[in-house]
């Protein structure tokens, strides 16, 4: 078991305003493992940046404790507060990098200078702050720009300066918050690719928010889906792929497989407009150990039921398949009853999307 390397209990954030309050987290709690790269996810305006900046507080929970690699930050209950002094506030938040969508880059300065400024309070001496911000471009392959300057770069080389940046001290925890929003598909891919390195070789815990599950799907173990301030369910990348049980959640996956979409445009066709009577639309979800040629042939061979396969997607995550299904399914009365039993029996999600009278 990993430990545990941030943990947030019960935390509320509440913003008072003149004429109303803004529960921007409502009773937030969130463990995060060493190693982790957890994905965040949730519209505008659900609470996911308000939520991480508590980690290292820059904003401060109404309510909740925050301890981090051991620490207590801080902690507020019923009468008491405790916090942590600022300057082990300051010692302690060298752990955690930050990377944002609009990079905050310095523009007068160049990209070598952006790295170094991270260093300004670090204990290195002159030479081997040098040697750091050499080998933190050499990391994000940057070396052939150090003297230019954010303006000269694209927006991919700029979010690739402000991982070097918040690299520089070396952190256990880096914050992405939308780091990848305002870049094309391609940069897009190319950053989360850097990310998973950072996490792959060295360790580098990871909180991913974002509002695009695609960037989720490739790169994070976990997922936590926020709303109106709060989680609304979290689990493993592949839990959550695989059952996602709040509509949110599954709007959330729609947007990386269009199978609704699909479904619908296949629904129109008229082979499924025209079911004959022993045949059913179906959908079928499965996961892991059964493949879609193995389900197709047992419910044949056992029940003399065929499937015509008019859709087929298969993903890897985490090195587990997901593959959904989309079928016309047909076979000798009460067979497509038993084929369908046998098939949930088999841990196969199924749903009948049109013919159930065939059943
Ligand atoms: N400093 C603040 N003062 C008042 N309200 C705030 C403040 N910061 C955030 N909010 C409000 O808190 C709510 C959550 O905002 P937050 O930025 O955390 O959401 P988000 O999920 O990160 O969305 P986005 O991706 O758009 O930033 C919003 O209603 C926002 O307007």
């Amino acid at each position: 078991m990993s430990e545990t390397i941030i943990s947030l209990k019960n935390i509320d954030v509440s913003f008072v305003q003149k004429q109303r309050t803004i529960n921007a987290v409502q009773d937030v709690s969130l463990d995060v493992n060493a190693g982790d790269v957890y994905g965040i996810v949730g519209y505008s305006g659900a609470g996911k940046s308000t939520l991480v900046r508590t980690i290292n507080l820059l904003q401060e929970p109404t309510k909740g404790s925050v301890v981090v690699d051991g620490k207590t930050f801080f902690n507020k209950g019923e009468g008491s507060t405790k916090r942590i002094g600022k300057g082990q506030l300051r010692q302690e938040r060298r752990k955690i990098g930050m990377i944002f969508q609009h990079f905050n880059l310095l523009n007068e300065r160049t990209v070598a200078e952006n790295v170094a400024f991270a260093l300004e309070h670090s204990p290195l001496k002159e030479k081997e702050r040098d040697a750091k911000v050499k080998e933190l471009l050499a990391l994000v392959e940057l070396s052939d720009r150090a003297e230019q300057y954010p303006s000269q770069l694209s927006g991919g080389q700029k979010q690739r300066v402000a991982i070097a940046r918040a690299l520089a001290n070396d952190p256990k925890i880096l914050i992405s918050d939308e780091a990848t929003s305002a870049l094309d598909p391609k940069t897009t891919n190319q950053i989360l690719e850097l990310l998973k390195k950072l996490n792959q070789e060295y360790g580098l815990t990871i909180l991913l928010i974002t509002h695009e599950m695609e960037a989720v799907k490739a790169i994070a173990n976990k997922v936590a889906v926020m709303q109106d301030g709060q989680i609304i369910e979290r689990g493993s990348l592949l839990d959550i792929f695989a059952n996602p049980k709040e509509t949110l959640t599954q709007e959330f996956i729609e947007t990386t497989t269009n199978l609704n979409q699909t479904i619908k445009v296949i629904s129109e066709q008229p082979f499924v407009q025209q079911l004959l009577p022993n045949e059913i639309f179906a959908r079928l979800d499965y996961t892991g150990k059964s493949t879609n040629k193995a389900l197709i042939a047992s419910i044949y061979r056992e029940y003399q039921v065929q499937a015509n396969i008019l859709y087929g997607n298969i993903e890897v995550l985490q090195g587990n398949e997901v593959g959904s299904l989309l079928v016309v399914l047909s076979g000798p009365a009460g067979n497509l009853q038993d084929a369908i039993a046998d098939l949930v029996q088999q841990g196969v999600g199924v749903e009948i999307l049109k013919g159930a009278k065939a059943l």
